[in-house]
Formats: C-alpha cells, sequence, structure tokens
C-alpha cells in the first residue's frame, strides 16, 4: 500500500506568517487538491501531519480547525479526492511535546495507524525543514515543496537526499510517473 505524508500549511493551503485561523482563510494552493486526488486514485494513502501552534496561542479552537478540515474534504471531495488520516500537534513551542514537528510523534503515529514499524520509504512533502526532519526520523524520503515557506528553508542545510520541486502538483506528477 503506497502512503505518503503531506505537511498542511504552505503544502496543500497557502499559509500566513499571521497562522491560518478559519476556514475561510484556509484557501488551497492552485492544484494541490487536484495532485492529492490523483494520488488517490493511483492507490496512494494521504495522511497530513500539522504543526497547529495557533491552538495553544489561543489565536483559533479545536472547532476552528475541525472546520478548516471539513472544508478541505469537501473540497477535495468535489475533485474524487480524500486525506484519509489528518494528525496535529496541538501544542506550542515551550509545551516539551513530542509531537512537534521536527519531533517525529505525528508520523510514529502515523506508522502505528498504518500498522508500520517505520515510514522507510514513505514521501514526506513538507515547505519547512521541520517538515522533512520529522519525517527523516522515521525513515521518510523528503521532498521539499517552493510554495508557502518553501523558498527560505530552500536557504538552509537540507536532510540528505532531499528533493524539491514547485508545488504538490509537481511532487505528484513525479511519484506517478515514477510509479507507472
Ligand atoms: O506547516 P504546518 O505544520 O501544516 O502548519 C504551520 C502552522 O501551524 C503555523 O506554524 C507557525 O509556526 P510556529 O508553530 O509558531 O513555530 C508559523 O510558521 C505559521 O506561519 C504557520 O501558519
Ligand atoms: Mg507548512
Ligand atoms: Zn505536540
Amino acid at each position: 500500500m503506497k502512503l505518503i505524508v503531506l505537511d498542511r500549511d504552505g503544502v496543500i493551503n497557502v499559509d500566513s506568517d499571521d497562522y491560518v485561523r478559519s476556514a475561510e482563510q484556509w484557501q488551497p494552493l492552485p492544484g494541490s487538491l487536484a495532485a492529492i486526488a490523483r494520488l488517490n486514485r493511483a492507490g496512494w494513502q494521504v495522511a497530513v501531519a500539522t504543526n497547529q501552534s495557533g491552538l495553544a496561542r489561543g489565536y483559533f479552537t479545536e472547532d476552528d480547525l475541525a472546520a478548516m478540515h471539513e472544508k478541505l474534504q469537501r473540497l477535495l471531495a468535489e475533485e474524487g479526492g480524500r486525506v484519509d488520516l489528518i494528525l496535529y500537534c496541538p501544542h506550542g513551542p515551550e509545551a516539551g511535546c513530542n509531537c512537534r514537528k521536527p519531533l517525529p510523534g505525528l508520523f510514529r503515529a502515523i506508522a502505528t495507524q498504518y500498522g508500520r514499524p517505520d515510514l522507510a520509504g514513505v514521501p514526506v512533502v513538507g515547505d519547512s525543514l521541520r517538515d522533512l526532519e520529522a519525517g527523516v526520523a522515521l525513515g521518510c524520503t523528503p521532498y521539499l515543496v517552493r510554495t508557502g515557506k518553501g523558498e527560505r528553508t530552500l536557504a538552509k542545510p537540507l536532510p540528505a537526499g532531499t528533493q524539491v520541486f514547485a508545488d504538490l502538483a509537481a511532487v505528484a506528477d513525479h511519484l506517478l510517473e515514477e510509479t507507472r
């Protein structure tokens, strides 16, 4: 079973330095939902691992976050796609949790959910270094996109083997070509 793990803000939807705080503010990036649907149609399970410190910071509530994810799934369904699992870290930087990327807690939970000991060879797609680091800790293959904070991330040392693409649609094109 083919599995891919996506970061959310800056990969699936437009990110904001002021945080994405509501379903109204949650806007898909061009081609991202169609890319997920194309992966689904080719047999890929799609999981999302996202930091949502805005919860701990009081910028939005769990209900707001649920509304954002209902919008994601609704718009995806219109494209014939779906996200199979969404896991998020609700904590702030000072909480000392193990699920805030770059720590790998969300990725361990994804591996467990899919009955795997790790995520060896599973693509992780992110716009921030912490997305890639968290996935690589479980054996993921790192993909950086230039959307969101990707251009800023490009200026940093990246995990070995990181492949860089313009956006999620380009990553999907590559994976679908590779696994034809
Ligand atoms: O990219 P993912 O993991 O899906 O979500 C990132 C968001 O939770 C927010 O994460 C914040 O980082 P801090 O949590 O303040 O370090 C900032 O980067 C915001 O601009 C960003 O919207
Ligand atoms: Mg992001
Ligand atoms: Zn956490």
